[in-house]
């Protein structure tokens, strides 16, 4: 069926303004004289809400009518972003909105975009990954569910004070949020601690069961994701944690106040806040609180589904496919396996192989401090029954294992799901492996890596389940939202279908020698950097020209992503400059934007340095016009957008065999920015796809750091073999980036100048050179255009639609499903 009333439904900008008309007057009480800002945003979200509703009813019923395999997606973290022009772009009525906004008084849309929160459930490319697979997989129209945490505060805002980063709480959901429907006749039970007990069931069959001490309530918010100019709007189911009793009266009546609501703030509490750690598993009871909760709930609600829709539990792989985003969900090997053993009566054999037929798993990071071990007490305490479980699962893999291996404990020991080295605990990559039928990293030399370095054990025993889905982004938020201007040229020149079919911008590649077109091409990247410009002035006073060169690192601020290696190339230009030595250096803006971990000492310090250099840079006449330095504050998707299509150049200069995939590299070549970057994760592939002659290269490889860390690799003769760098270092050093103080930079320094973990001094020289090539190269207009054109031309397969097919073809065996909507 479907809603036919204009008012709801109508895709013209009279009906959207009705609709948003009647949304102010109805839902919020406001009359348009009175209305803000805010409650015209509000207004418009909800009357394009009430456009996705019959796609996303006919999507459900589609399903429900012909059954097929269902994608169930995984994820600690969905970094969907601001929702409202992705929607309007995705239903092909952003003119009809920016009318219809128009009647109320309102200038422009981009004033109504502004005032929206964005989601922070996320903290950076893991969670981005699977908001661009989510819109992929509509897109693909391919019958998907993502699973995650409503978390009530996402990722903190950051201010910086002084030159430090201040983590403020995100209240996204202050003043309500229109994206989302709770169904809390959907909610799900979901226990923690207590015991296990074996009983003796009606048919004397010996059983086990779970007693937990302590419950809370899923309740789920789904978001519909809209795919892009289809029918089909799948969606994201996000947990919200509540009380099983929301208040004790007895207690109350006692006057025990607190004890009245304290199961409901402890179960609460769940999914109460985002760990902002983007790659430090710092193992904390809560976080595996969280973990166990939204699993549970997401792998009851599938198993609901199966009987809701009369088929039988039994053939819950060919109905549903589950993707562990990292180990974060790994506990659903265990969870699904009670389920189907201690409800469902299931004998082990058949529950393992429906898991194991049923489960992939994604691993996005190779760093040891990011791979999560859960300690064996913590675990056995909140999460008995599946520790029972687990120890079945690994004694059985253990047995295959001495199978292969014969008398070779040392193989039993690194294989085992529980490290017995140091205090005892349970290795969740090694459960995700063992109960996944696919185990996949993220770009070609990760996915090597995984096989080479972190899981060889694994990879000797089953090589055929180990392979590589190189990461991608969604082309419709990165160049349709992110750079309209681009987008309307490349409708012009290759025909409105690049943006679902981005192979189709090979075609510029015929423009590569056409002065003119490579003119217009450039003008959409000067409007974006004036776009940038007017934004960096408003928010930190910096005044920059949009005719120099943007040079961009926009990242989490980490050290193997080396944000260090980048500020202290800056010193050299600045001492060239100083100096005057710099003849050939090309006027340039250094923009960084990032978050650190808020117990990352290292990276906030590193945060310090940036606006120490901004500081002293910017306020030195001798570089204006050279050289200005600027830390955007509060980086994320909102700002992303704006950042993506205004640079000229994209920094991906992680230490080789560090940075799993990276895809902001992509979005910047999408966009028309040259790399200089490492061979590291997916700029390998980036350059490859480009031509080399396109793209910045220098550094180490992973295996030349490999050899250099065995071979007691020591910092200083790379010091002493580098002017520059010795220069720039001896800078710091007096405080000249610290109103002199030479204490405050001292771990940092005293880090490169030591053990230097990630191969900064290593790699400076040739940093160094590469940027000097970038300065000859941004010095010839036209051969700089030429190279830009071509990483565009040559980006699609950097689309996240050509990453899903993969999956869909490669693991999920999944196929689109068509969703008729008869009006
Ligand atoms: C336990 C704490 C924790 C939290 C997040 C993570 C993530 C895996 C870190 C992450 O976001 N990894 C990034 O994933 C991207 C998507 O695949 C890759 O492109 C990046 O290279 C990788 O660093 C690890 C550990």
């Amino acid at each position: 069926g479907c809603y036919a009333d204009p008012i709801k439904a109508g895709i013209d900008a009279d009906a959207v303004f009705d609709g948003m008309t009647e949304h102010l007057f109805f839902s919020l009480g406001k009359l348009a004289t009175t209305a803000s800002l805010r409650d015209l945003y509000m207004a418009l979200s909800y009357a394009v809400r009430d456009r996705l509703m019959t796609r996303y009813l006919a999507s459900q019923e589609a399903i429900r009518a012909k059954p097929q395999k269902t994608v169930a997606y995984l994820s600690a973290e969905f970094l969907i972003g601001p929702q409202l022009n992705n929607n309007l772009l995705n239903l092909g009525i952003t003119k009809e909105a920016e009318e219809a906004v128009g009647r109320f008084g309102i200038e422009s849309l981009s004033h109504i975009l502004e005032v929206e929160e964005e989601p922070g459930l996320g903290n950076g490319g893991l969670g981005r990954l699977a908001a661009c697979y989510m819109e992929s997989l509509a897109s693909l129209q391919v019958p998907a569910i993502g699973y995650g945490i409503r978390y009530e505060f996402g990722i903190f805002n950051q201010l910086i004070r002084d030159g430090w980063q201040v983590e403020v709480t995100d209240k996204w959901l202050k003043g309500g949020w229109p994206w989302e429907l709770p169904q809390p006749d959907e909610s799900c039970f979901v226990g923690f601690g207590g015991r296990t007990e074996s009983y003796v069931d009606e048919k004397g069959k010996y059983r086990s069961r779970w007693i937990p001490s302590e419950h809370a309530i899923g309740v789920p918010h789904d978001i519909p994701i809209l795919g892009y100019r289809v029918n089909n709007c799948d969606r994201l189911r996000l947990w919200r944690a509540d009380a099983t009793e929301s208040f004790d009266f007895y207690a109350f009546n006692i006057g025990d106040y607190y004890g009245a609501v304290e199961e409901k703030v402890a179960s609460e509490t769940i999914s109460k806040v985002l760990y902002p750690n983007d790659g430090t598993d710092e193992g904390r009871r809560l976080r595996l609180k969280q973990q166990h909760f939204f699993v549970s709930c997401s792998l009851q609600d599938m198993l609901r589904s199966l009987e809701k829709r009369g088929i039988e539990v039994e053939d819950f792989s060919e109905h549903w496919t589950v993707q562990l985003n990292d180990t974060h969900p790994a506990i659903a090997v265990a969870e699904l396996m009670r389920l189907l053993i201690d409800h469902y009566h299931f004998e082990w054999e058949k529950a393992w192989h429906i898991t194991t037929s049923s489960v992939a798993y994604t691993n996005h990071t190779l760093l040891p401090e990011a791979l999560e071990k859960w300690d064996l007490d913590l675990f056995s305490s909140l999460l008995p029954r599946h520790l029972d479980l687990i120890y079945e699962i690994n004694k059985r893999f253990l047995q295959q294992v001495r199978l292969r291996y014969p008398g070779n404990d040392l193989i039993l020991r690194k294989l085992s799901i529980i490290d017995e080295d140091g205090c005892k605990a349970v290795r969740m990559a090694h459960l995700a492996t063992i109960g996944a039928h696919h185990v996949n990293g993220v770009a070609a030399l990760h996915s090597d890596l995984i096989k080479r370095q972190l899981m060889p054990e694994f990879a000797e025993l089953w090589p055929e389940k180990f392979t590589n889905i190189t990461n991608g982004v969604t082309p419709r938020r990165w160049v349709g939202l992110a750079n309209p201007e681009l987008s309307s040229l490349l409708d012009k020149e290759v025909g409105k279908d690049w943006i679902t079919n981005m192979e189709l911008l090979k075609k510029l590649e015929q423009k590569e020698n056409d002065s003119g077109f490579l003119e217009l091409f450039s003008k959409t990247k000067l409007s974006g950097k004036r776009k940038l410009a007017g934004y960096i002035h408003r928010q930190t006073g910096v005044l920059v020209d949009p005719s120099s060169l943007f040079d961009v690192q926009v990242k989490r601020i980490h050290q193997y992503k080396r944000q260090h290696l980048n500020a202290l190339q800056v010193i050299a230009q600045y001492l060239r400059i100083k100096n005057g030595v710099d003849q050939d250096i090309a006027p340039r803006t250094v923009i960084f934007g990032g978050k650190a971990a808020p117990g990352y000492f290292m990276a906030k310090l590193m945060i310090r340095f940036i606006n120490g250099i901004a500081d002293v840079v910017n306020a030195d006449p001798d570089m204006d016009g050279r050289l200005r330095v600027v830390f955007l504050p509060d980086y994320n998707v909102k700002l992303g957008e704006q950042v993506y299509s205004a640079t000229d150049l994209s920094e991906q200069i992680s230490t080789a065999g560090k940075e799993a995939s990276g895809t902001g590299n992509m979005k910047f070549a999408m966009n028309g920015a040259l790399t200089i970057g490492t061979l590291d994760g997916a700029n390998i592939e980036i350059r490859d796809r480009v031509g080399s002659e396109n793209f910045f290269l220098f550094g180490k490889t992973e295996s030349e750091i490999v050899e250099l860390r065995e071979n007691q690799y020591d910092p200083k003769t790379y010091i002493s073999n580098c002017k520059e760098l010795s220069e720039a270092l001896r800078l710091v050093e007096v405080g000249h980036f610290s109103n002199g103080d030479s204490e405050l930079f001292l771990p940092l320094i005293n880090s490169l100048t030591g053990s230097d973990p990630f191969f900064v001094m290593a790699d400076f020289a040739d940093y160094l050179r590469a940027q000097d090539e970038v300065n000859k190269v941004w010095k010839n207009p036209q051969k700089w255009n030429r190279m830009a054109l071509l990483n565009t031309a040559r980006s699609g397969f950097f689309s996240s639609d050509r990453s899903i097919k993969e999956y869909c073809k490669s693991i999920w065996k999944v196929k689109p499903l068509d969703v008729e909507i008869s009006c």
